[in-house]
């Protein structure tokens, strides 16, 4: 493959600390060498080495593309109305999932996959390269089955979120849906996952419930990630932490106990305040944790329910305004810190030998990001060193597709 040579970079953040300035190791006037879908070198432009190809960015910045460690794209159906609801006054409940369950039970594959490759390239066009999504819409064995089978179309990070809320004919009786979930569910769905997720929360499951469903994923060979402390205080962090999952995500309702578990473990604390943004929630305390020496990822979570955005831009904007994250905070989180979540060594960053996923932003720098909320800062984006979304990218499945459905 011919190598590529990224130059007149503005700014360039690597994240790779043994470069220049902090832990975003900052490059100005930079260059990137693009080999075989990988970063091959990076340093100062004056210094590149020579390429088959050169691309001018003109001064812009260039960043490592996000890496949305939590997203809900299989799912089928819409709920503008319970969200406009919502915002005048009605509280969010873990039971509206319900009503999206009903629809995608009743989609067809193709239908659910149209729809989940609409919104991978909404979150492409807006710079997110990597892209875990989530099964959970089904709540039984087929259904969950379709998802995972649909998600794994799209992504590499499939996570079986086996256990997402009760479905309507196990009404009262939740541990029999458990006991199904360990019977059926996992093993008929675990081939097509890396990961196994569960809503831990009052009016989803409990403590014991939730242990138990990690618990058979971690025995079929899945990782644990835990939703957990979004609506309440509870037991999702310190279960997390107990069953070495990867990442316990909203992280809202947090005691100091809760805190100094995540500060010592490895577990990542994933923020997603668009969801708390459309609920009307408490944001997490993300400066808490920060100063407690936990690792943070920042996500978009797009789901029907609670967070229909496909934005990190917009959440990095949320993160630097209302919970109290710096920009350079906010984007490592949604970077290096997303695949810290999904324990990525290759993406996250442009350290040489990482996969060359690059966003080119209409922006002199990445504070922007935060600075310029709602506007539209992606100029070109690079996955595996192919430009995906820009001026001069080819068009793709998706987006032929979204010009077909709107
Ligand atoms: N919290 C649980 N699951 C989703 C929302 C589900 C829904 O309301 O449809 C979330 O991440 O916010
Ligand atoms: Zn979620």
């Amino acid at each position: 493959m011919a190598s590529t040579l990224l130059t007149n970079i503005g700014s360039l953040v690597t994240n790779d600390p043994s470069l220049e300035r902090g832990p975003l190791g900052i490059v100005e006037r930079a260059a990137v060498l693009v080999e075989d879908g990988a970063v091959a070198w990076v340093g100062q432009a004056s210094a590149a080495p020579a390429a088959d190809k050169s691309i001018d960015c003109e001064g812009r910045a260039v960043i490592p593309g996000f890496v949305e460690s939590h997203s809900h794209l299989v799912f089928a159906g819409d709920r503008s109305e319970e969200f406009s609801a919502r915002m005048q006054g009605k509280a969010y409940e873990a039971g509206g999932i319900r009503s999206t369950i009903e629809q995608t039970r009743a989609a067809s594959s193709g239908e659910l996959a149209a729809n989940a490759r609409k919104l991978l390239g909404e979150y492409q066009r807006s710079g997110s390269t990597t892209v875990e999504i989530k099964s959970g819409y089904g709540q039984n064995t087929e259904s969950e089955l379709r998802s995972v089978q649909v998600a794994a179309g799209c992504t590499d990070e499939v996570t079986l979120l086996a256990a997402h809320v009760a479905p309507p004919e196990y009404a009262g009786r939740q541990d029999d849906y458990v006991q199904m979930v360990l019977d059926e569910m996992i093993p008929a769905c675990a081939p097509y996952a890396s990961w196994i997720d569960v809503f831990c929360e009052k009016g989803a499951f409990s403590e014991e419930q939730s242990r138990a469903v990690l618990l058979a994923g971690q025995a079929a060979g899945l990782k644990a990630r835990v939703h957990g402390n979004q609506l309440t205080y509870g037991a999702g962090v310190q279960l997390a932490v107990e069953l070495d999952a990867a990442s316990v995500d909203h992280a809202v309702y947090l005691s100091d106990a809760d805190v100094d578990a995540l500060a010592n473990s490895t577990t990542v604390a994933t923020v997603l305040p668009g969801a708390d943004f459309s609920t009307r929630n408490s944001y997490p305390p993300a400066r808490r944790l920060l100063d407690a020496g936990a690792t943070l990822a920042l996500g978009a979570d797009c789901n029907p329910g609670t967070s229909f955005t496909t934005s990190i831009p917009f959440c990095i904007a949320l993160a630097v305004r209302d919970l109290a994250m710096s920009p350079d905070e906010a984007l490592w989180s949604a970077t290096a810190g997303g695949a810290r979540a999904l324990q990525r060594e290759d993406v996250g960053s442009l350290r040489v030998g990482a996969r060359a996923d690059l966003v080119e932003l209409a922006a002199p720098n990445h504070l922007h990001l935060a600075y310029r909320p709602g506007v539209s800062l992606v100029h070109r984006v690079w996955k595996a060193g192919e430009q995906v979304a820009g001026p001069g990218a080819q068009p793709t499945v998706s987006d032929i597709r979204q010009k077909e459905c709107y």
